[in-house]
């Protein structure tokens, strides 16, 4: 689903964010990518998602190379995606509900489907009586619950998470990864960067460590760190 050849990321100061890293990530999987701040997990992500470019190697998603997409290729690369970020990143002005079937409205959903789909996706996520709510008006993980359904309600084939807890109390972190984990279970494949510790030990998944832009560690079943 992911194959990264030799990628490094030079940004335009001079930082090299990635540094010659080889990477494949299947269909169905769930990997953490952990590492100190600043190993750059981030620019990863953006290179997936193509909000950068590599400076040098080859991305691919879905056999593509990522680089090479067309103008009106992007939109489907993302579509295939669903973006989770630690801070939310909810429209403020729009309830839960529209929130979600905004994401359905510009890949132009009709308006049948999206009264069918929304109301799902925010049972999924265990949200039914909170449809109607203000972001403001939610609790962080009510917040997060709706950014996941916003990212899962066009059947996505990959789910990009960074630091999804990063704001959340261990007790609601929890109760999210169960969600990932019930979401992956269904086929969607989870990358997830994190610095939660805990949860990385206990999941028992396929851990990648990342230290200054290489993958230093690519473990299955993996803890966060070796190091006690
Ligand atoms: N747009 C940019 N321009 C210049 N340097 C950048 C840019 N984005 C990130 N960097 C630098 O690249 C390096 C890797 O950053 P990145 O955000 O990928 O790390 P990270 O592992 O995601 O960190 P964190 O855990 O803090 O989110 C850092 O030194 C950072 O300062």
């Amino acid at each position: 689903m992911i194959q990264l050849y030799n990628v490094s990321k030079i940004y335009s100061n001079g930082v090299k964010a990635l540094n010659d890293v080889t990477l494949h990530v299947r269909k169905g999987e769930f990997v953490f990518l952990v590492g100190p701040s600043g190993a750059g997990k981030s620019s990863l992500i953006k290179i997936v998602f193509r909000e950068e470019l590599p400076s040098r190697g080859q991305a691919l998603f879905s056999g593509k190379n990522i680089a090479r997409l067309k103008g009106r290729e992007i939109p489907h690369l993302r579509r295939k995606i669903g973006m989770v970020f630690q801070d939310f990143r909810l429209l403020p002005q729009k309830t839960a509900y529209e929130n979600v079937a905004f994401a359905m409205q510009v890949v132009g959903a009709g308006k049948r489907a999206i009264r069918n789909r929304v109301p799902e996706v925010l049972a999924q996520v265990g949200l039914e009586e909170k449809t109607g709510m203000m972001p403001a008006q939610l609790s962080g993980g009510e917040q997060q619950r709706v950014c996941i359904a916003r990212a899962i309600v066009n059947n996505p084939v990959m789910i990009i998470a960074d630091e999804p807890t990063g704001n959340l109390d261990p007790d609601t972190s929890w109760e999210l990864m169960n969600l990932f984990n019930e979401i992956n279970s269904k086929g969607t494949t989870i990358v997830m960067a994190t610095h939660a510790r805990e949860i990385v030990d206990t999941m028992k998944k396929r851990v990648l460590s990342m230290t200054a832009g290489r993958i230093t560690r690519d473990e299955e079943g993996g803890v966060y760190s070796n190091e006690s």
